[in-house]
């Protein structure tokens, strides 16, 4: 089936979109476009894998670029970036427009985008005011946190039982246990989907093996067990040691061969060698709301919300079906298959905010 791209649904999103910058188009292009090159999460674990390009890659994952205050608007770079990926709260009415008269339903990551990044992964709390915007929009529209943490770790950060969960990369989802226009009793959805389960023991095996090997001989080294995967912090590691504790992770991973090594935000992440992603996670929610391929896909409106590089695999998806809005969360320009961009949390809860106010033909 060819799926057509988003039509607007108004006079006002056309002029909306017409007035867009010269690199800027929205509704995105199917292909990608430029500003979608391949996003490298993943990096090669083999005999060619030179310590030195994981360094490189490490130290990317923590870029030190000028802060996108109003003073750097003169910058050329930030220029460019900002053009090709505007703020989504300065262009939501036409994202709004684009959205009408289809089913809006929204995806958001969990570190860096609901919570602010901080030193101790276990004190990433969210706000209660962030909480309050994430329980006004799935209030309206069908809302599912997509994240590298545990689910039931996650969940215990969000506590919104009305909510659908991706824990672990996507690896781990399960739909909401309460509906909150069902006041009367809690509804448990049965959506589930766990395509790693059969990892489970070694990603144990593995999770004691790193802690024995890296957080014992690297001040500062973390390791996070996410269920279906495992998290390697290094954000507190001098970062004359980030080389060797590469080579400690690449160590305890030889004998693991089912498993691969990816980044994220100053930590390197072990998930099982399948084809499943946050890209995947957000296609299988997809299906599972009624928008798969199959279906009803082109009445959709995805809006997707996160900050890392394991995002780009579901902004892909979304310039893939040529639908709804990719956010990039960052303060400096990134390379990102994303549309739109926010600079940080904060703007993150005012533009939910704005969402709640949609009119009522996007329910
Ligand atoms: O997909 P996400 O919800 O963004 O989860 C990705 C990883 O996030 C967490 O680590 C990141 O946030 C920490 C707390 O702010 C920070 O200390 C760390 O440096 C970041 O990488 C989480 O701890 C990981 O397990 C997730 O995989």
């Amino acid at each position: 089936m060819t799926k057509p791209g988003v039509v607007l649904g108004t006079e006002d999103a056309v002029v909306a979109a017409a007035a867009a910058a010269r690199h800027f188009s929205f509704p995105p292009p199917r292909t990608g476009g430029d500003s979608c090159r391949k996003l490298a999460a993943q990096v090669d674990l083999g005999a060619a894998a030179v310590t030195g390009s994981w360094l490189d890659s490490m130290k990317a994952s923590s870029p030190r670029h000028k802060l996108m205050a109003p003073l750097a608007a003169a910058d050329p770079e930030h220029d460019d970036w900002m053009e090709r990926h505007p703020s989504a709260l300065d262009r939501f009415d036409a994202l709004a427009a684009a959205a009408k008269g289809k089913q809006v339903a929204v995806f958001l990551d969990y570190d860096g985008t609901l919570s602010p990044i901080v030193e101790d992964p276990d004190n990433a709390v969210m706000t209660d005011e962030m909480r309050e915007a994430v329980r006004g929009v799935a209030a309206r529209f069908p809302t599912a946190i997509v994240s590298g943490r545990g689910r039931d770790k996650v969940f215990d950060f969000v506590g919104l039982e009305e909510l659908y969960y991706a824990g672990s990369h996507g690896m781990d989802i399960r739909g909401p246990t309460a509906d909150p226009n069902n006041p009367n009793g809690k509804e448990a959805r049965s959506v589930l989907c766990q395509p790693a389960s059969e990892f489970l023991p070694v990603i144990s095996e593995v999770y004691a093996a790193l802690v024995d090997k890296v957080e014992t001989s690297i001040p500062g080294a973390k390791v996070e067990n996410n269920k279906f995967c495992l998290s390697v912090h290094f954000r507190c590691v001098e970062e004359s040691a980030w080389g060797a504790l590469f080579e400690q992770v690449r160590s305890v991973l030889k004998d693991y061969p089912g498993l691969r090594l990816t980044q994220g935000r100053k930590v390197l992440e072990v998930r099982p060698m399948i084809k499943w992603d946050k890209g995947k996670a957000l296609e299988f929610l997809l299906g599972a709301l009624g928008y798969g391929d199959d279906g009803r896909g082109d009445e959709v409106f995805p809006i997707y919300v996160g900050d890392d590089r394991t995002d780009e695999d579901a902004f892909k998806v979304l310039r893939a079906r040529g639908q709804g809005a990719g956010i990039l969360v960052s303060k400096f320009p990134k390379e990102t298959c994303a549309t739109f961009s926010l600079r940080e949390p904060g703007e993150v809860r005012d533009f939910l905010r704005r969402l709640v106010l949609l009119d009522g033909t996007n329910t």
